[in-house]
Order: structure tokens, then sequence, then C-alpha cells
């Protein structure tokens, strides 16, 4: 709607509101900002994409405050096991049972739309976001002062206009921001057809397991992965002489699955053939117009990493959104976004690129690297969560570009929902680092019986934490910590959402 004063005015338009841009407009209407989020989309796609999320990804949907809403939609998930065409295991990669550092469990399955739609009911506790589906963003025009948005309602058809200082593309694959962007794509070389194909199981059966399993079998490799409630998944290669349409008609589909399951025991919820790629955008900022999620990057499902990345995008973008708009900061602050988030999702692309190359076994010795083979056992795989690249992390610094630990508080609440989505300072001891720059939340060794021994472990006095929850660094002296405060100015604000 425009009326005589001119087109609506918002901080930020993100356009698509899958996870990403869902996530995105909950850390934004936390912060403060004027947000609205164009879907082209009537309603949340209503079948399973996304199936696996980590750790770090609840500790954000802690951060929005729907942590307890997320949580009756998922299952923990036991890990992965790589099988060879006799069945007998390759690799191990099971995932601890206990809560992580993050405060939350290693891996989680869900159901992508009860996600969105947990999400989206989200954005109703702020006024100032606002979400309009089945709109069409079809220009996007920036000059000094901002953005001019103008998208189609495709409910009737009616042109509309609004404005924005920043527009980030949520928009996926095909995504317009990045097309007006200009970005090229980097290619990680990795692009293959699989069959994927969700069940809904009509009776139990158990002996599917809860473990994902990886058939590493020459011949046909596939993926099986336990959803939720009755949902089984298996993701099949598809062979380069097969016609995509071919292999996804329900006999074909029958057929390839028999050796797990029959029609007696499950409906087909749906069968498509996807190419999964490795791809990186270039270049994600342009001026006022920013990339998040597959937008940006796109990787093989084989980590259960895709929307990960795409969270931490969200994470790691909209305080500094709220730094540059609300706080004054520099919007070169924005630059360090990519040069951080784009390191880090390459590091997870090519690791999923070699699971890949396990599955397919022709490259096993090369997957294999990944730890030492002991005779006759399989190998135990450990993913370790790279760290941010270079931008506001002090390299020099222990620590730098690792993520905090959450804390459990001494009155039994948790760190981050005392913090918010805030900068911390966590010191042994307030009255030695009670620091002049104030305005950073402290908490220090009285707060949590965990802060002194995590303190002296990594032989440091002090630790910055972001409001994304990334260390910059941490400071063995009061020399390094000025240093570390001066990269925060201004710090944000934002209190807990929980
Ligand atoms: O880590 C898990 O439990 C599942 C990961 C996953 C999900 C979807 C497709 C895959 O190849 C792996």
């Amino acid at each position: 709607m425009q009326d005589k004063s001119g087109p609506e005015e918002f901080d930020v338009v993100i356009v698509g509101r899958g996870p990403v841009g869902a996530t995105l407009a909950n850390l934004l209407g936390l912060c403060g900002l004027r947000t609205l989020v164009l879907e082209r989309e009537a309603r949340t796609y209503h079948l399973p994409r996304a199936v696996h999320f980590d750790d770090e990804c609840m500790r954000v949907f802690q951060t929005i405050g729907l942590a307890d809403a997320v949580l009756p939609h998922v299952i923990l998930s036991p890990g992965m096991l790589f099988l060879d065409a006799d069945g007998k295991m390759l690799l191990d990669w099971s995932r601890p049972q206990t809560l992580t550092p993050m405060g939350w469990n290693l891996s989680y399955r869900f159901h992508q739309p009860d996600l969105e739609d947990v999400l989206i009911a989200g954005l109703a506790r702020w006024p100032h976001v606002s979400l309009r589906s089945r709109c069409d963003v079809f220009a996007l025009d920036q000059d000094e002062n901002g953005v001019r948005v103008r998208y189609e309602d495709l409910s009737n058809g009616q042109l509309s206009e609004v404005r924005a200082s920043y527009v980030i593309g949520c928009d996926g694959a095909r995504s317009l921001v990045r097309r007006v962007i200009g970005s090229g794509m980097d290619d990680l070389g990795f692009h293959e057809r699989w069959l994927v194909i969700d069940v809904l199981l009509k009776r139990e059966r158990d002996d599917l397991g809860d473990y994902s399993l990886q058939h590493c079998d020459p011949r046909r490799p596939a993926t099986y992965v336990r959803g939720t409630g009755s949902r089984r998944r298996w993701e099949i290669t598809v062979l380069p002489d097969e016609d995509s349409n071919d292999v996804a008609q329900p006999t074909k589909v029958w057929e390839l699955l028999s050796r797990w399951i029959t029609p007696d025991d499950a409906e087909l919820e749906r069968a498509a053939v996807y190419t999964f790629h490795s791809i990186i955008a270039q270049q994600w900022r342009n001026g006022r117009l920013l990339l998040a999620g597959d937008s940006a990057h796109q990787t093989p499902p084989f980590l259960g990493q895709g929307m990960c990345a795409g969270i931490r995008d969200a994470a790691n973008l909209a305080w500094k959104l709220a730094s540059v708009i609300r706080g004054g900061a520099d919007a070169s602050l924005l630059d360090t976004y990519q040069s951080e988030r784009q390191p880090h999702v390459r590091e997870f692309i090519e690791l999923a690129i070699r699971l890949g190359g396990v599955i397919n076994t022709k490259a096993i010795e090369a997957g294999l690297a990944a730890g030492q083979p002991r005779e006759n056992a399989p190998v135990k795989l450990e993913v370790k969560k790279p760290l941010l690249g270079p931008g506001l992390v002090l390299g020099d610094l222990p620590l730098a570009g690792h993520l905090a630990p959450q804390f459990t508080l001494k009155d039994g609440s948790r760190s981050d929902d005392r913090i918010g989505y805030s900068h911390l300072l966590i010191v042994e001891s307030a009255t030695r680092f009670a620091h002049p720059r104030a305005g950073i939340n402290i908490l220090t060794s009285d707060d949590a019986e965990g802060i002194g021994p995590w303190l002296r472990e990594h032989g440091i006095a002090a630790a910055l934490v972001r409001p994304d929850r990334y260390i910059p660094g941490a400071a063995r002296n009061d020399a390094e910590l000025d240093r570390l405060i001066a990269t925060i100015a201004p710090p944000i604000h934002v209190p807990s959402a929980a």
C-alpha cells in the first residue's frame, strides 16, 4: 500500500520466509528493527526438505525465544553410520547424547514445515515485523539513502513498493537478490542427481533404526534418515544414464526401496530428483543488498548442515545490521559478514563433498583419511566446527573465532537467557576487569561455577562474546582486553526474548 506521504519505510526487507528468512526476521524483531518479510508462496511448503540441525542452531532458536516451541517438534539424532555394500561399518559418526557446551544436544531431526510454522508464529510477537505472503519481489533499486523494493501481490495482481535501508535475500538457490547483486558463483565441483524419497510409515519398523545410514555401495550409493513421527527418508543416487522423471515414478521408486521397505509398510509422501550442488556466491553484499542461506551457498546434504549454515548467517548478520542501522556503526561492519561466514561455510561444504566421496566409495581411501582406520574396525568420525573467518576476530588472541560455551548460572538460568542477543564479557572478577567502556554485560565466576574453570582451562583472564555467541578473542592481560573492547564500538544491547 502506498499513501500520499510516499512508500512505507522499513529498516530491513527480507525476501523469502523460509527458515533462514524467518529466523533473521525474529532476530531483527528482537533488535527492534522495522522489518518486512516478502514471500512469494501463500503458505509453508508442506513437504519435508531440511531434516537435520545442530546445537548451534538450537542456541539461535533459544536466542529468539523459540527453543521451547521448537523442542516438541524434534527428535535427537544418535548419529550416522557409513556401511559398505556388505553392510560392514566403515565410519561411525555417533553423536553424544549429552548436552554440548552450547547447552543443547549436538544433533536434532525435524520436519521443516513444523519448524517454519514455529518461526512464523514467533513473528507475531514483534509489532514492528510484518510478513506479506504471495508477494513476489521483481525489482530492487538502491541509491545512497536506501532501496526501492517493488513487488507484485500475486493474490490480486497489484503492484506495490516499499523502501528499506537494507534488503536481505533469503530467497534460495534461484535468488533474485543475488542476480541484482550480480554475484558470480565459486564452484566447489560436486553436482550430482539424487532421488529424494520421503515416506510415511503405516506400521512400526523399529528395525530401520534411529541412526542415519550411508550405504556406501558403488553400484548405487544411498542415504537413509529417520525423520520425526512416521517420516522416513531415503536419498538414492541417480545413475548417469537414468532419466530424472523415470526414476521418480512410483514403480521405480518402490523397486529402488525394495531392499528396505515395501508399500505394505509405508506410503510415498514425495519422490523427486534434486541436483545437489556445492557452490558459494562470490559477493554476498553489494551496498544495501545482502544474501543469506541458499542464495549465498549450497552444499551436498551429507553433513546435514545446509540449513544450519543459513541459520548461522542470520545470527552473524542481524546484530551487525542493528549496529549499523540503530547503533551508528559504519556500514563497512557489514563486510565482515561475508569475510567471517564464507570460509566457515566453505569448510563445511568441502567436508560434505569428502563424505560424498566416501559414500560413493570410489574415493574411500581419501575419505577415510579423516581418521586412521584400524584393522576390521570402523573409523570414528568427529566433525569439528570451523572457525569464523577474518573480520572482527583478532586472530592472534586465544579462542578467536570459536563459539563460547553457554553457562548454567547459580540461579539455575542459562547465560544466553540472561544476556540476550548482546555482547558479553566473561571475567574472573568484575572488579579487576570492569571496563570503563561501560555497557557491556559482564559474567564473572561469581555468576556460574563453570566460569572460573573455563577461564583457567584456556589460560585467559577474560573473553569477549558477541551476540552471535562467537568469541572475537580472549585476553590474558589488560592490554589484550583493551584491544578486544575496541572492536565492539558500539556494543549492542538486546534483551533476552526468553
Ligand atoms: O546427521 C543426521 O542425522 C542426518 C544428516 C543427513 C540428512 C539428510 C541427508 C543426509 O545425507 C544426511
